[in-house]
């Protein structure tokens, strides 16, 4: 049987007596995104470092496309971008490309990559010239520009403005398209949502959940809304039917949970007239990724 993409057993990665990964465990299957995510401080880039072969572990064991990654032909094989830098100051964007390309037997041409990614006016510009989200998209195209087997993608839409993140989020539909294994960090959920076929959920260097968008959100609907802080749920939910549930997180966001239909909208309009209150954004919606990411991982900032 072939083996996944990316395979982690029980890793473990101290920076002296920080112990960033703590015994994680996950696969990425071949032919798929992945989505890793966590707060900040959880350990993505150090994973995902550690499967570039950046970085040694210090337990556990990893395997790239069924091999070591410190293995020297994973390099052909393997495309990684950086979360910043690793171009030469002075090297113009263009010239880094072609060089990048004459490093593999059968590279994408490199003026059509960089036309896809918006750069064409950039070719001529010095790397250090470039905007911080203009530098991204050149990082991102010398990760793909040997059409690898695998892609390692560190937050490769982070800086980027809304056009750039749709081109980015095009490249790697196109990617999983022609078979290539993208395994990527992000802090943007709908983007997770969106791209992946598998999201891990990771937290102080440890999976906190694991599974498809859908897995992990779950198929029941939420009435949510917005009002003043403060309202006394208890009356709304002695009305509800039994089962549901009513929170406010955060202040001022009302969330009603259960048998989401006509009856319990039409309790809680009525019971918000009664309270004088107007339910603002009222939706009727899934439970989003943030939802649950913020609720494996708590809201304190890191
Ligand atoms: N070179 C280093 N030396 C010492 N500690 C480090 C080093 N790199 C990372 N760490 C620590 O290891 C932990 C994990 O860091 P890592 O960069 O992997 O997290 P991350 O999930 O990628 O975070 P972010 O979302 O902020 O990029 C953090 O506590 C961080 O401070």
């Amino acid at each position: 049987m072939e083996s996944p993409a990316v395979e982690i057993i029980d890793l473990v990665k101290r920076y002296g007596r920080t112990t960033a990964i703590d015994g994680l465990s996950f696969s990425a299957a071949r032919g798929a995104v992945t989505a890793i995510l966590g707060p900040n401080g959880a350990g993505k880039t150090t994973t995902v470092e550690i499967c570039e072969g950046f970085r040694r572990a210090d337990g556990g064991a990893v395997n790239v496309l069924g091999l070591d990654p410190s293995r020297a032909e994973l390099r052909a094989r393997v495309g990684v971008m950086l979360q910043a830098g690793g171009v030469p100051p002075a090297m113009r964007c263009g010239e880094w490309l072609r060089l990048m390309s004459r490093f593999h037997a059968d590279p994408l041409d490199p003026a059509a990559l960089l036309d896809r990614l918006g750069l064409t006016e950039h070719v001529r510009t010095p790397y250090r010239r470039l905007s911080g989200g203009q530098q991204q998209r050149v990082s991102l195209a010398a990760a793909v520009i040997g059409r690898p087997e695998l892609v390692f993608l560190d937050e490769p839409t982070a800086g980027l403005d809304p056009q750039a993140r749709h081109a980015c989020w095009e490249l790697v539909d196109d990617l999983r398209g022609a078979g290539v294994s993208v395994v990527l960090t992000t802090h943007h959920m709908d983007e997770a949502e969106k791209l992946s076929d598998q999201i891990v959920i990771i937290d102080h260097g440890r999976v906190v959940a694991e599974g498809t968008p859908t897995s992990l959100t779950g198929a029941e609907r939420q009435l949510r809304f917005r009002a003043r802080p403060g309202l006394s749920l208890d009356e709304l939910l002695a009305a509800l039917p039994g089962g549901s549930a009513a929170k406010e997180s955060p202040s001022g966001h009302y969330i009603i949970e259960g048998q989401v239909g006509p009856e319990l909208l039409a309790t809680v309009t009525t019971w918000c007239a009664a309270e004088g209150v107007t339910a603002d954004d009222l939706s009727i919606e899934r439970r989003t990724l943030e939802d649950v990411f913020l609720e494996l991982t708590g809201r304190e900032l890191r």
